[in-house]
């Protein structure tokens, strides 16, 4: 067969072929024998009713419409809830930069992972309960006019309406507070100290109280000054330079004792952390922007709380407070 011969068959075949083409875009019917012929090769061509091709598009639309707002909305996600009764749990996140190159110069301080723990089993129900009786008696002496009234018996510092007094030049605390109050504090400073050691690794001895270290007393009050408005995100360190660990004992009951209040970390990716106080959980999380946090509007009710404070800097520490040492700057 010569080349030209090939050729031709070729252009016959290629007209045959467009020809099929033209039948197919114009539906003209096909002949008994093509219509044979294309189902015993390729089985009957495919059809698609258009009812069909309706309902993927709209099961597509809706799909994405759903992925849209799913993914512009809040995450919640309990780290605690308040009916879990939780050993230590934990959740690691990623240190912040400037909180590691900060922590890194204090060895033994530095925690082999940044996050938070809850930890239920710590503070036992009836050091809770002595401790809020503490807390109770000495902010009974002042309390603040707006929802947040905090006492700090390392400085001294009560709210008092408006401002702040000093508990130990203004009252003879010796009526309000007795040395088991002061042993109990102690006691129960050096137990959530041990704990945050355990927690995230470091050496015990190379942690310091910090201030400020202190009671708060919350409601849904009217704000009146701006120390009020406990419901801003804030990172502790920033708040106070010389942070290094938060801790927190929660003195009372979500749900019951006061509804709103929970705590949340405000992670990236809108995702809302949130921890459910109870009387006698210990929470405690690294200071730095890790851990950028609020604490929701209280709605009804009360809630106590003390936020006891550590860092890794000796320069900043802070002693214990006792009866008598106190007594002696009135
Ligand atoms: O009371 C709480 O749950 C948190 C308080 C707080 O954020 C703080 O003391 O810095
Ligand atoms: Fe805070």
């Amino acid at each position: 067969m010569t080349n030209s011969t090939t050729l031709n068959k070729r252009k016959v075949q290629t007209k045959d072929q467009s020809k099929n083409k033209e039948n197919y875009h114009q539906k003209e019917p096909l002949t008994a024998s093509e219509e044979e012929i294309a189902d015993s090769r390729f089985g009957p061509l495919p059809t698609i009713p258009k009812q069909r091709i309706w309902t993927r598009i709209v099961v597509v639309l809706g799909t994405l419409v759903i992925v849209y707002f799913t993914s512009n909305q809040d995450k919640t996600v309990h780290l605690a809830k308040f009916r879990d009764s939780v050993n230590n749990r934990r959740q690691d996140v990623k240190c912040a930069q400037d909180y590691l190159d900060e922590v890194s110069e204090f060895k033994g301080c530095i925690p082999a992972n940044c996050g938070r723990v809850v930890m239920d089993h710590v503070i036992t129900l009836e050091e809770a309960d002595q401790l809020l009786d503490l807390a109770s008696r000495g902010l009974s002496l002042g309390g603040g006019s707006g929802g947040a009234s905090i006492l700090d018996l390392h400085s001294g510092a009560l709210s008092k309406d408006d401002v702040f007094v000093d508990i130990y030049s203004s009252f003879d605390i010796a009526q309000t507070f007795t040395q088991d109050d002061f042993a109990l504090y102690i006691r129960l400073r050096r137990k959530i100290q041990e704990a945050v050691a355990m927690m995230f690794k470091i050496q015990s001895n190379k942690l310091y109280l910090t201030k400020p270290t202190f009671f708060s007393r919350l409601t849904s009050a009217k704000p009146v000054t701006p120390h009020d408005e406990y419901w801003h995100p804030h990172v502790d360190k920033d708040t106070y330079k010389s942070f290094h660990y938060t801790s927190l004992v929660y003195l009372s009951n979500y749900g019951t004792d006061f509804t709103g209040g929970r705590f949340i970390f405000d992670d990236p990716g809108n995702i809302s952390t949130i921890v459910e106080p109870k009387k006698g959980r210990l929470s405690v999380f690294t200071s730095g922007k890790e851990n950028l946090h609020r604490v929701e509007r209280v709605e009804s009710g009360t809630r106590f709380a003390i936020t006891v404070s550590f860092t890794c800097s000796k320069k900043f520490a802070i002693s214990d407070p006792t009866l008598e040492s106190k007594k002696k700057t009135t």
